[in-house]
């Protein structure tokens, strides 16, 4: 008869046989297997799981091109590469890859999730024209509204405490930037305000967003990715609240702008233009309403904390070099003459050292720092120089990108001079010298499925910064977003803004505090 012992061994032996033929497997003959790596990375997409959801992907990638060179296999069926040769053939147009599966978990229906490149350039149709040019004039006004208000706001004292020569209290940038953002976005797409600069009554969601971002970014690695509703709720309890409070939300946008169309057929938003748009072949709506509402989802995440993140990485940064402020300041404040002349065109254009700041800052906190992954098309792609089979997963990480010191000396140093002519040197070498560098310059990812809102993202980025300036002046008010000694790899810079890499990044701070200007 058999025994309780020899049922254990068996069971057992069905259990691990599998999992050590699987190991073998992936570190013998899998098409991967020639790739440096972490050991464990090679193995299981757990590694990748656990700096996902620690935020430290970004300086974990960094440390793993440092050792093993410009393509490390990340997890098992992915690699990663670091240069601007291969970020060109992943992300460039034309390519032959597509986004990876794990984009499933944004819904595959939605402009950032779709992976069928047909759905994907019919959707695209719809949503362009509300981020093009004239779309953006239109949205200005809009935008410089909210600047407005983050003004009045950032620069009061809210303490009980009686100002000191005019200095408001120190102000957390992240969250009054995301403040602003959130409200310009709802204004934007949904011509509503959540009104997040002037109530504390929807703070709540940008803690929603946070959460959002994290999960997706573990998402993005997690391997039992068909289970990922279920699997979430049992491993990472803390976070699977997140997508349900974003569709309560999304669905209580939806349904308060549809109310408005109804009362007011004028009204003109990126809303409108998705939500009504037709098939022009069925004459039926071209988005479901999920994809509706899933797109309403997107265009309020994707639009907030990322633009929101760079403006405090701006003030960050400027708050920190005395020459950069007093250059910029100077520059903007002698180009316009009257507040209400800050508007997009040749005079802000002119503004090269702000624009340089912003550049830098970019450089140094991207938003999007972990891999944007991708899945390699049937037949296979080149990648630098290797050749890819289909079906695997390639990517490269943003921030790694932005930190090869071929392209940017002293790559963890942020010099914002790097961005500017020269005037002591050859102008055409200083222009090569720029042009060259800007191939490892890639904050809005490039190619077919680049930011949509590129142009408006740099209008928010350059006029909220411009206004500033004008109206007031700034300064550092502590330590918070700094890096320390202490902290781990990476994390120990004092000159450095330090962030999470979740799907998008998340910073905290800095503090700053602002005083008005005679003007
Ligand atoms: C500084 C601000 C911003 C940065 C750095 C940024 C960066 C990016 C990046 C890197 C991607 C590619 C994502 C991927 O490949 O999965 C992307 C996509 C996207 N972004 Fe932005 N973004 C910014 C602001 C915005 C704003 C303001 C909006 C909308 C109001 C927006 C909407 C989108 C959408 C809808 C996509 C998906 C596009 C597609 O797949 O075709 N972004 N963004």
């Amino acid at each position: 008869m058999v025994g309780f012992q020899e049922i254990v061994v068996a069971a057992l032996s069905c259990i691990t046989a599998p999992i050590i033929l699987l190991c073998i497997y992936r570190l013998t003959l899998h098409p991967y297997a020639k790739y440096p790596g972490p050991i464990l990375a090679k193995l299981t997409s757990l590694r990748a799981v656990h700096y996902a959801h620690t935020g430290n992907m970004h300086l974990d990638i960094e440390r793993c091109h440092q050792k093993y060179g410009k393509f490390v296999r990340y997890r098992p069926n992915a690699i990663i590469v670091n240069s601007p040769d291969g970020y060109q053939d992943i992300y460039g147009n034309g390519k032959k890859v597509k986004k990876a599966r794990s984009y499933k978990v944004h819904g595959m229906t939605n402009l950032i999730g779709i992976q069928d490149k047909k759905e994907y350039t019919k959707q695209k149709k719809i949503m362009q024209p509300g981020f093009s040019d004239s779309a953006n004039r239109e949205h200005e006004p809009k935008l410089i509204r909210e600047i407005d208000t983050f003004i009045e706001k950032i620069s009061e004292n809210e303490t009980s405490e009686k100002a000191t020569d005019g200095w408001s209290n120190p102000k957390n940038m992240t969250l009054w930037c995301n403040y602003l953002t959130t409200d310009v976005v709802s204004n934007v797409i949904f011509t509503t305000s959540w009104d997040l600069l002037t109530s504390t009554t929807n703070h709540g969601i940008t803690e929603t967003f946070k959460t959002i971002v994290r999960l997706i970014g573990v998402l993005h690695q997690w391997p039992i990715l068909d289970y990922y509703e279920l699997s979430t709720i049992l491993f990472l309890p803390h976070l699977a609240w997140s997508p349900s409070s974003l569709r309560k939300f999304s669905l209580s946008v939806v349904a308060c702008r549809y109310d408005m169309g109804e009362k007011d057929t004028s009204i003109k938003d990126v809303f409108g233009l998705f939500s009504s748009a037709k098939d022009p072949d069925t004459g039926e709506s071209a988005l479901a309403p999920l994809d509706v509402r899933r797109n309403a989802a997107n265009f309020i995440i994707a639009g907030s904390d990322t633009t929101a993140s760079s403006i405090a990485a701006t003030f960050f940064y400027l708050a920190r070099n005395p020459t950069a402020y007093s250059k910029v300041a100077q520059e903007v404040r002698s180009i316009f003459h009257s507040a209400s002349d800050i508007r997009a065109g040749p005079a802000l254009n002119h503004c090269v050292y702000l624009r340089a700041a912003i550049n830098e800052s970019l450089r140094m906190a991207p938003v999007a720092a972990q891999p944007l992954w991708r899945e390699v098309d049937p037949g296979g792609c080149m990648v630098d120089g290797e050749t890819i089979p289909g079906g695997l997963n390639v990517g490269a990480s943003i921030f790694s990108l932005h930190h090869l010191s071929d392209a940017f000396p002293d790559p963890y140093k942020w010099d914002f001079e790097r961005w500017i002519v020269n005037p002591k040197k050859d102008e055409e070498a200083e222009k090569e010298r720029i042009k060259e560098m800007s191939r490892s310059f890639a904050p809005f990812s490039v190619g077919p499925r680049q930011c949509i809102a590129k142009n408006f993202a740099l209008m928010e980025l350059m006029l909220t910064m411009a206004s500033v300036f004008y109206r007031l002046d700034f300064e550092s008010a502590g330590k918070l977003g700094e890096g320390k000694k202490g902290t781990g790899w990476g994390r120990e810079r004092e000159e450095e803004f330090q962030f999470k890499s979740y799907f998008t990044s998340y910073m905290v701070g800095p503090m700053i505090r602002f005083r008005r200007r005679e003007i």
